[in-house]
């Protein structure tokens, strides 16, 4: 089926200019979305290599071997992604964020709706990525927006079917951005709990981290329903603290990106953790992966907000503990199941 008989969007009708930042692995696949959608895209990055690439043949070898993507423009110019962008999507990896927007702040148009792909918790400030954003770029709730749910990107570069949360606090914004990247393999639904949203997106690579540690060491499918039951209980724990809503946590967002992304060898978290399982050490670990794994950073904010709002996570301090050499990771099982005994109905 062609990209345009694929289209179901009503963004068809309006063709929005769209810039996305960030040419990895889901800048690239979300892109593809977008332009299937029928907007108008320009792809930024830093690589030119890479950006001349999707320019003139539309394919990016370096992230999306093998993927021929739609017409859309590639350029290594902000400036030139960002100008007359109405919607402007980040995906570059949590940590450099703060520093990309910096340099593109004077940029950006001034009602540009700006819309995070990020699943990361910046070190230093235990802020999720619209805070990141809304505060560098002096963004008002309406103008910010966050996409994540089980969207492994090697799987949508295939448009196999899938679909996502689109979450702002303005009910509109969610339906402009779900409107603009709607097509016949991805399906947004909008929801207005970002706080919810974004911190399950985060912590799920955490929980990821942990599954892939347990399969790693050789343990089965009773551990690994057993990480991402527990695990699902630790990220509502911390969500509920923070103002998310109840609801989220059994959404696409929630259980769905836990599933995916605890299950799924695709995932980069979840391969780190697994060479992690089998001996290697961290630097090993992250050299064999590739690509941004972003639970190694983030286990660390994310346990400092937790810390910050007295909420319990022993699997993400497992993880840490792991990660800083404190723990063995053959320890690790075994720390977590010696923990004093109490009611399930205790959350
Ligand atoms: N890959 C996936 O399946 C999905 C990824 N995400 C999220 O998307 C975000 C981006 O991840 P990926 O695209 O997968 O990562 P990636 O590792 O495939 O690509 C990262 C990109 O960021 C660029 N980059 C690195 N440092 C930079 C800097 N200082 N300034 C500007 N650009 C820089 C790299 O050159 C590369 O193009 C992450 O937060 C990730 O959690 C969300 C959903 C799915
Ligand atoms: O977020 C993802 C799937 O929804 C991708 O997971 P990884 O970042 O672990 O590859």
């Amino acid at each position: 089926m062609s990209a345009a008989a694929q289209n179901q969007g009503a963004a068809a009708q309006t063709q929005p200019r769209v810039a996305v930042l960030g040419a990895g692995s889901m800048g690239t696949t979300f892109a593809m979305v977008l332009a299937d959608a029928g907007c108008d895209v320009t792809l930024w990055g830093r690589d030119a290599a890479v950006l001349d690439a999707v320019d003139r043949t539309h394919r990016n070898e370096k992230y999306l071997p093998g993927i021929q993507l739609p017409a859309m423009r590639g350029t290594t110019d902000a400036a030139v992604a960002l100008k007359g962008a109405s919607i402007v999507v980040v995906s570059v990896p949590s940590q450099v964020s703060r520093a990309t927007l910096e340099s593109m702040k004077d940029l950006v148009e001034p009602d540009a709706v700006v819309v995070s792909l990020m699943k990361g918790v910046e070190l230093g400030t235990d802020k999720r990525m619209s805070q990141v954003m809304a505060e560098v770029l002096e963004l008002p709730d309406e103008r910010v927006a966050v996409v994540s749910g089980p969207n492994l990107a090697p799987e949508i570069a295939a448009r196999q079917p899938t679909a996502t949360v689109v979450a702002s606090r303005s009910e509109a914004t969610a339906q402009l951005v779900a409107a603009a990247c709607s097509t016949g393999y991805f399906r947004p639904y909008t929801n207005t709990d970002v706080v919810g949203v974004e911190l399950c997106g985060a912590v799920k690579n955490i929980i990821a981290l942990a599954a892939g540690m347990a399969q790693g060491r050789g343990f089965g499918w009773n551990t690994l329903a057993t990480v991402i039951t527990r695990g699902l209980v630790e990220i509502t724990r911390l969500g509920l603290a923070v103002g998310a809503e109840p609801t989220t946590f059994a959404g696409l967002a929630g259980m769905g990106d836990l599933m995916a992304t605890c299950a799924s060898p695709l995932s980069r978290n979840h391969r780190l953790g697994k060479h992690l399982g089998e001996g290697l050490t961290l630097t090993e670990a992250i050299e064999a992966t590739g690509g941004t794994a972003e639970g190694v950073k983030s286990s660390q904010s994310v346990l400092e907000l937790a810390r910050t709002h007295g909420v319990e996570m022993p699997i993400t301090a497992g993880v840490v503990a792991v990660l800083d050499g404190s723990l063995p990771v053959e320890e690790l099982a075994a720390t977590l199941l010696k923990r004093p005994q109490k009611s399930e109905a205790a959350g």
